[in-house]
């Protein structure tokens, strides 16, 4: 297990990264998308990470979960090194210890809410049970609707199905990338509430990347960052200082141009 960068007895990292650069491209097309970021995520609490348009904070998520290796640095889950392992052992990796939840809930039309979450099972060669297909339908509040297929479900509950197929392999982590976005404001809210559940209820480990301040709010840190890199942080946000804050990252508006006295004849 990795100690956590920040220290404290008992504190122990889900994931950490450890000076991880992420460059795009090459030469004079080359863009820094990450820049020698370290960060810990502590298991069992809920992260949101903000920024700017364009600050990173996607290819942060990628890095962490295995999706895309970095160009330098190195990224820990469960204290392991991600970049001692093979691409097949990665690809197991992300199959079993990494849960991913998206803005779009991407989920099979022709399955049934059921059948979507054992998806995940089904493709790590494993008979899934129905017991355990159940137990977590359940845990997002979707005990009765199992045989129902997405386009019978609200986005809402679309949403809950998405989280449950990322959540029955039992993740070491559960990366969402804007799972608010594409959701009226009261269904965001309930799916917040939801994740928020699972880290109090379940200790889950959860890292959310979201715009929202009110999304970032149900998290207990923020991590904002900037261009690249890491732009400091909130503990236990609210709305209105996670905003103060990200209003200090944003690149300055352009001023409004004055309008122009009046000639008079
Ligand atoms: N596959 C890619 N190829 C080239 N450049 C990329 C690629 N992915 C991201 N970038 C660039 O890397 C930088 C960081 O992108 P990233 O998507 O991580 O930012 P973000 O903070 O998630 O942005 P947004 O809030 O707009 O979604 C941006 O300048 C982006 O244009």
């Amino acid at each position: 297990m990795v100690p956590h960068p920040a220290g404290g007895v008992g504190m122990t990292a889900a994931v950490a990264l450890r000076g991880v650069s992420k460059v795009y491209g090459r030469r004079t097309a080359a863009v820094t998308a990450l820049d020698d970021v370290t960060l810990a995520f502590v298991r069992g609490t809920f992260t949101a990470v903000m920024g700017p348009s364009g600050s990173g904070k996607s290819t942060l998520l990628q890095c962490a979960a295995g999706l895309d290796r970095p160009t330098a640095g190195e990224v820990f889950l469960d204290g392991e090194n991600l970049a001692r392992l093979s691409e097949n052992a990665l690809t197991v990796l992300r199959r079993d210890r990494v849960g991913f939840v998206f803005q779009a809930f991407n989920l099979v039309p022709s399955l049934t809410a059921e059948l979507n979450v054992a998806l995940p099972l089904r493709l790590a060669g494993r008979r899934p049970r129905r017991r355990e297909v159940r137990e977590v339908l359940e845990a997002v509040g979707l005990a009765d609707r199992g045989r129902r297929r997405p386009a019978e479900l609200s986005g809402g509950q679309q949403q809950r199905v998405a989280i449950a197929r990322a959540l029955v392999t039992r993740p070491s982590v559960l990366f969402a990338d804007e799972p608010t976005g594409a959701l009226d404001s009261t269904t965001g809210r309930e799916v917040l509430t939801l994740l928020r559940g699972l880290v109090d209820r379940d200790g889950q480990t959860i890292v959310m990347v979201t715009h929202d301040p009110v999304a970032a709010s149900h998290a207990d840190r923020v991590v904002f960052l900037a261009d690249g890199r890491p732009a400091g942080e909130l503990r236990d946000p609210t709305p209105r200082t996670v905003a103060a804050r990200l209003a200090g990252l944003e690149p300055a508006a352009e001023p409004a141009s004055r309008p122009r006295p009046r000639q008079r004849p």
